[in-house]
């Protein structure tokens, strides 16, 4: 693991003029290598409590300190090189390449210029940017999603063990945002970095976070707990109001596709006879052929009557082809069956290759199972998260919130 732990004690930040603080008193445990995502009302404190844990906003009493290391006095700019930082679109300078935006840590540390080369390509490759075609452009000629991409790059650069992101997803279309948002996913099972994240979208919080904070005014943390038990069990009135109506489909955010079993398919290739590819449905009673190219992607879904009228199959790739990849989640494949012809979709594996096809039965079935699972999961390790004292209190106390005591109830926060 390369992440580290984070832990805010009693945490107050005033700003000046201000009558009430912004963050009252918070003590909030992040546990290294997981994602931690902030979600309540607009003006809580979200971005408040996350750019103190980089000083970025210095905090008025407490402490911050970094697997074990007190930095709330160390040098800011200093501590700010061991943390990534995402803002939403990437927050990208304008004058400046693809490549120099991402060497900009990395040249800040000395670096020798071959070692940034080689850095910002493997970042490139990370966040599925081909380096020969973006590596020289400028952020304007990129797509949103792309921009968004080369902020995540950015922010990796120097390996640093925190990521800290502001609302990353925020500015880019729901399709873009749930493919970085896999993306996110699949870098984090690869680097284990620690991520705090803060979000407008409880969906979001849900697919990503291992924790999820739900703050009120002045940080008042509301329910610190997994995703699954938030769900299940909503800590009161103001975090059921929270997750909104449809708790139950939001249960499909917390299955990933490759949680679940997909079905197989008949799968042909360009230049197969129709007559062939027919008789192979025939036989295990099939009324689709999935046809995927020499890389084994997706190209076209034929139905009988498509495949009825050719001779042999064709090469080309349907754009509308139903696709969802398999970190997406239940929910994001039932919006893609939703559109889909077939009522299903087909999911692909790494390097977008064919593994099966989901369809609404699964995903049913998975979400019964879901719903069961969440209310007998343990609370096992669960960082602590209070407004009301500092962590050796709430220790010493055995006060609700200390992990080890496990078994303390979602009631265990203060309002
Ligand atoms: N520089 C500042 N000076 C004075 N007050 C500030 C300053 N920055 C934030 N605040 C106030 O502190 C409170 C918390 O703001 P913060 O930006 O942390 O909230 P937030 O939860 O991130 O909000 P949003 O979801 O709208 O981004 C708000 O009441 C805000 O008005």
């Amino acid at each position: 693991m390369t992440g580290a732990s984070i832990l805010l004690d009693t945490v107050t930040k005033r700003y000046p003029g201000q009558g009430k603080p912004a963050v009252n008193g918070l003590t909030l445990e992040i546990p290294a290598g997981k994602i931690v995502m902030f979600v309540g009302p607009s003006g809580c404190g979200k971005t408040t409590t996350l750019k103190m844990i980089n000083r970025l906003i210095e905090p008025t009493e407490g402490r911050i300190v970094l697997d074990g290391d007190d930095v709330t006095r160390i040098d800011g700019d200093a501590l700010r090189r061991r943390i990534g930082y995402v803002i939403q679109a990437g927050g990208l300078f304008p004058h400046m390449s693809v490549a120099a935006n991402i060497a900009l840590v990395p040249k800040m540390l000395g670096w020798s210029k071959e070692r940034i080369a080689a850095r910002v390509d493997e970042l490139l490759e990370l966040v599925s940017l081909d380096p020969e075609r973006y590596r020289d452009r400028f952020p304007r000629e990129l797509s949103g999603g792309q921009q968004q991409r080369v902020g995540v790059a950015r922010a990796l650069a120097a390996d640093p063990p925190v990521l800290l992101m502001d609302e990353p997803f925020g500015a880019v279309d729901p399709i873009t945002r749930q493919r970085l948002q896999d993306e996110l996913l699949n870098i984090q099972s690869e680097l284990q970095k620690t991520i705090v994240c803060v979000t407008h979208d409880f969906d979001e919080a849900v697919k990503l976070g291992d924790w999820i904070a739900i703050f009120n005014e002045g940080a008042q943390l509301v329910q610190y707990d997994t995703p699954e038990r938030i769900l299940a069990e909503p800590a009161n009135e103001f975090v059921e109001n929270f997750i909104g109506s449809g708790a139950g489909l939001k249960q499909l955010t917390l299955t990933r596709v490759d949680e679940v079993e997909v079905a197989d398919a008949v799968v042909a290739r360009p230049g197969d006879l129709a007559t062939e590819v027919l008789s192979r449905m025939d036989a295990v009673g099939h009324n689709h052929s999935v046809i995927v190219d020499a890389r084994n992607r997706p190209l076209q879904w034929l139905s009988r009557r498509q495949l009825s009228r050719l001779e042999r199959v064709g090469a080309a790739r349907d754009p509308r082809l139903p696709v969802v990849g398999n970190r997406a989640t239940l929910n994001d494949a039932l919006d893609t069956m939703l559109v889909s012809s077939v009522g299903a979709a087909l999911v692909t594996g790494p390097r977008d290759t064919f593994r099966g096809v989901i369809d609404v039965d699964t995903v049913m079935d998975a979400i019964g199972r879901a719903h069961r699972h969440a209310r007998t999961a343990h609370a096992q390790g669960r960082p602590v998260g209070v407004n009301t004292g500092t962590l050796e209190a709430v220790q010493a106390s055995g006060a609700p919130g200390v992990p080890a005591a496990g078994l303390a109830g979602p009631e265990r926060t203060r309002e």
